[in-house]
């Protein structure tokens, strides 16, 4: 470990001790690196220190990075997640780019300023989100310099978490959901968020809570579904030390970390009868009893709860306790579902574009017209997320600054075949006039295209699928133009 210990914090897992060497030599000047081998080491100092950047190699003993980074978000939220891999991993991590939440994934070989570059914007981006948090105490009992400070942060975490964030058309049915959101804001009621997985309910209530009086305090979330009841009690409520096995030191909980903001419970459907019942006593008495403790902790947080299922029809159902629906669902909101405001879809893939191209590192990219009418036709059965993670594998797979229509999974392609007469049974467009000949050519460059875009333009590969040989598959690329 680096004698400088109040630098931040990285921790590098990679099971190679001479990549673990290198990646602490780039690092070593700016930060405080520790190492793990494997997924129960980097457990284990996660437990022990704050870790402000995990840079994790895709390929561990026993399970892939992206895998191990789903928990780690989910048990230590604030460590911003960067995954390192081989050009081949690439669809496996875009797949979980948002499940894990990474913040961004290298490719190998790296080059060092690249990686010192990425971590220190990674850590910049820790330090925002943890100031933001501690704004609150500071608030209240620091200097009036640091006061103004404390303010002017909160005023940028304003902007950045403002309604305006939600993306979407003039007239779209989410300006109405955001002025409702909007006008509650104020209010200490409890919000219960309805909407399909996916749909940008965590969004809403983010913007809700920045929009608050409770904006300066901290804004937390736990996914209920995520992790089972017992360990869900402790995350949200705190343990005392030596509670269970593994309770090596006392933990304060969500609840007490958020006092005077926010608690974010998203998916509360998928809770337990009995994990329902400590949640309505802890909202009803304003405080926790941590798990093995003997005295409670007065909490002050305002409750937003979100989930995809019907609550009320669950509630019928005898499923969920009715005494909690009524404490949790002070307001309704809901969110529709992305297909039901098609209108949204432009505006939405326009700065999903901007965005998660600048996280890839290709700040320029934008989507041909024929790619932007493709996504507006698709039914987006996994809403706004599916829609990110379709963008996200179009970028990375595609060379060119123009995303073409062709980059986009045959799913999303296919659907577009529903409901277009001049797409053929595979989603490719093909020509509506020219005698045969003419058309054959069309299709068969589109085939080789598709195949070489899968195939990130190994020829090699491609070849083998088409059952041609690599030199056979050069002649048509050099014939349709085709480059890779
Ligand atoms: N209107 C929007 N404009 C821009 N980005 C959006 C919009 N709606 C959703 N997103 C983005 O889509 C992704 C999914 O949104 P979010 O996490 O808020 O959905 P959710 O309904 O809470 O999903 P789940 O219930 O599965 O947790 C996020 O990356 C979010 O930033």
């Amino acid at each position: 470990m680096s004698a400088v210990l109040d630098l931040p914090r990285v921790l590098i897992v990679d099971d190679e001790v001479r990549s673990q060497d290198a990646i602490r030599r780039t690092l070593d000047e700016d930060f405080t690196v520790l190492t793990a081998s494997n997924a129960d080491e980097a457990r284990s100092q996660l437990e022990r220190f704050e870790v402000s950047v995990i840079l994790c190699d895709q390929r561990m003993p026993g399970l892939t990075g992206v895998v191990f980074l789903k928990e780690v978000r989910e048990r230590w939220p604030d460590t911003v997640r960067i995954v390192i891999s081989g050009y081949t991993d690439s669809e496996d991590i875009i797949a979980g780019i948002n499940d894990a939440g990474i913040y961004q994934y290298i490719l190998k070989p790296w080059v060092p300023d690249h990686l010192l570059g990425a971590v220190r914007t990674a850590a910049e981006a820790q330090t925002l989100q943890r100031d933001m948090n501690r704004l609150d105490v500071e608030l209240r009992t620091s200097t009036p310099v640091l006061r103004q400070r404390a303010a002017n942060k909160l005023e940028r975490a304003r902007r950045v978490f403002d309604f305006d964030r939600i993306e979407r058309a003039s007239g779209s049915p989410l300006d109405g959901v955001c002025e409702m959101a909007a006008r509650v804001a104020r209010y200490d009621l409890s919000v219960l968020v309805l909407g399909e997985s996916g749909s940008g309910k965590e969004l809403l209530a983010r913007a809700l809570h920045y929009a608050s009086p409770r904006a300066g305090a901290p804004f937390v979330v736990e996914n209920c579904a995520a992790i089972p009841d017992t360990l869900l009690e402790s995350e949200l409520f705190g343990h005392k030390r030596g509670s269970f096995t593994g309770a090596y030191e006392d933990h304060p909980g969500l609840f007490q970390r958020a006092h005077n903001g926010t608690v974010f419970l998203d998916e509360i459907g998928e809770t337990s009868p009995a994990f329902q019942v400590r949640l309505l006593r802890v909202l009803q008495e304003g405080e926790v009893r941590p798990v093995g403790g003997a005295r409670a902790v007065p909490v002050d947080v305002r409750v937003i709860a979100a989930t995809h299922r019907d609550l009320e029809q669950r509630v019928h159902e005898g499923l969920f306790r009715e005494d909690l629906y009524y404490r949790i669902a002070g307001v309704s909101l809901t969110v529709p579902p992305l297909r039901e405001r098609p209108g949204d879809i432009g505006p939405i893939a326009q700065r999903l574009v901007g965005e998660v191209g600048a996280e890839l590192g290709r700040p320029r990219v934008a989507l041909s017209d024929e790619a932007m009418a493709c996504l507006m036709s698709y039914p987006w059965p996994g809403n706004v997320r599916e829609l990110r993670n379709e963008i996200a594998r179009a970028i990375a797979l595609s060379d060119a600054e123009v995303i073409e229509a062709q980059a986009f999974s045959t799913r999303v392609l296919h659907g577009q075949a529903g409901r277009s007469a001049a797409l053929n049974g595979q989603g490719t467009p093909l020509p509506a006039s020219g005698t045969l000949g003419e058309r054959l050519d069309a299709m068969e460059a589109m085939v080789l295209r598709e195949t070489l875009l899968r195939h990130r333009w190994n020829k090699t590969r491609a070849a083998k699928e088409l059952g041609l040989s690599r030199v056979g598959l050069r002649g048509k690329m050099q014939r349709f133009g085709l480059e890779g």
